[in-house]
């Protein structure tokens, strides 16, 4: 879906500050899968990642989003203990991924952007090698590998050297990979960048059900925000280093914008009449004309009901009334668009962007 452009109305707050996280962040007495404080890391050409504090809640996908540069494979890489922090502190199942990394990884699955897959074995002695650096016991491991490579489509590539494999037939490996010792936590770093409409497909729907079905905690760094919303529970935007906001689309959306759109379809596009009887009802917010009929926010879902009986009673065929409520899409580029997500070149250096949400 398209982005709509982000809609300001008096009286909302974007300078927010903390907001209500409910769903499965709300888990009052569960202990988060991870939790960061302060959590910083740098390199020689700047500060990668900025104090950041962060939860994840079992059970839970949280989409880790922000443009390039942002701090996104940083924190993966500081939460899995393959890089370590200048400061703050991570917990990830319990553990310091700073002291206790081996362990941690043992628990967790990762899918780097760069595969790292050994291009002179096969995808099959690609995923046993894993097993074997695991501890699997070989008929498990063997079992195991040829579910996966099954399950990903590979099957009929699985003795064939990896070298000249496509892109998406990395991906679907490494993805395999990553799954293989059946992890409690994954860190999915672009899952479906380079795979085909049908694979993407597939992949979206696994992590779905890994998360719903299986119970895993999920943390999904990805640019492709349709896939995002359809799948995160909560999301974290990083900007330069820095948390800029946090939250549950729905609940972020609530704090920049006021009310629910909806479109109305009529015959023709909203006349001065008709957005003259739509204005006049209690608790519309705003009523714009469109290709098809009008654009109309309300305070609640209740006031829609109110327009449609309006405009019948005046006689206006009214072909649908359908809300539109804002996505994780519209959310993350009125962030986007507020805090100004330019290039430090672009910026002309190191100008700080005015917080959002944090
Ligand atoms: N090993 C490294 N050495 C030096 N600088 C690094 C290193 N890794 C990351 N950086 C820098 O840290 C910043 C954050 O990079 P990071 O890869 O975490 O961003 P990202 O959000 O994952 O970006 P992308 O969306 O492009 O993958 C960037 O300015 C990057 O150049």
């Amino acid at each position: 879906m398209a982005a709509r452009p982000p809609v300001h109305h008096s009286g909302t707050d974007p300078g927010g500050g903390a907001h209500p996280e409910g769903g499965a962040a709300d888990r009052s007495g569960v202990p988060p899968a991870i939790r960061t404080e302060q959590l910083t890391r740098r390199f020689p050409s700047g500060v990668a990642l900025d104090a950041l504090d962060l939860e994840v809640y079992p059970g839970e996908v949280l989409a880790l989003l922000g443009p390039n540069g942002a701090g996104k494979t940083t924190t993966i890489r500081l939460l899995n203990g393959v890089l370590s922090p200048d400061g703050g502190t991570a917990s990830v199942l319990g553990l310091d991924p700073a002291v206790d990394g081996h362990a941690v990884r043992q628990r967790t699955g990762v899918l780097t952007e760069n595969a790292g897959l050994d291009d002179r074995l096969t995808a099959r002695e690609n995923l046993e090698a894993v097993a074997r650096v695991r501890g699997m016991r070989p008929p498990a491991a063997r079992r195991r590998v040829d579910e996966l490579l099954d399950r990903f489509g590979m099957g009929d590539r699985a003795d064939v050297a990896v070298q000249g494999a496509s892109t998406g037939q990395r991906k679907r490996l490494a993805l395999a990979r990553a799954l293989l010792h059946d992890p409690e936590l994954l860190f999915l770093d672009e899952p479906t960048s380079g795979l085909d409409p049908a694979a993407t497909r597939d992949v979206v729907e696994l992590i779905g059900s890994l998360a719903s079905e299986h119970g895993r905690t999920v943390v999904l760094c990805t640019h492709f925000l349709g896939e995002a919303g359809r799948l995160a529970d909560r999301m974290a935007v990083l900007h330069r280093g820095r948390l800029r906001a946090s939250g549950r689309p729905a609940d972020l959306a609530a704090e920049m914008w006021q009310g629910v759109p909806a479109r109305v379809e009529l015959s023709a596009p909203a006349d001065a009449r008709v957005l003259g009887l739509i204005r006049r009802i209690d608790g519309v917010l705003l009523a714009d004309p469109t290709p098809d009929g009008a654009r109309v926010d309300t305070l609640h879902r209740d006031v829609l009901a109110r327009v449609v009986r309006t405009l019948v009673e005046a006689g206006i065929e009214v072909y649908a009334a359908t809300p539109t409520p804002y996505t994780l899409e519209d959310v993350y580029f009125a962030i986007e668009e507020r805090l100004g997500f330019e290039t430090p070149e672009e910026s002309g250096g190191d100008r700080e962007p005015a917080e959002v949400v944090s």
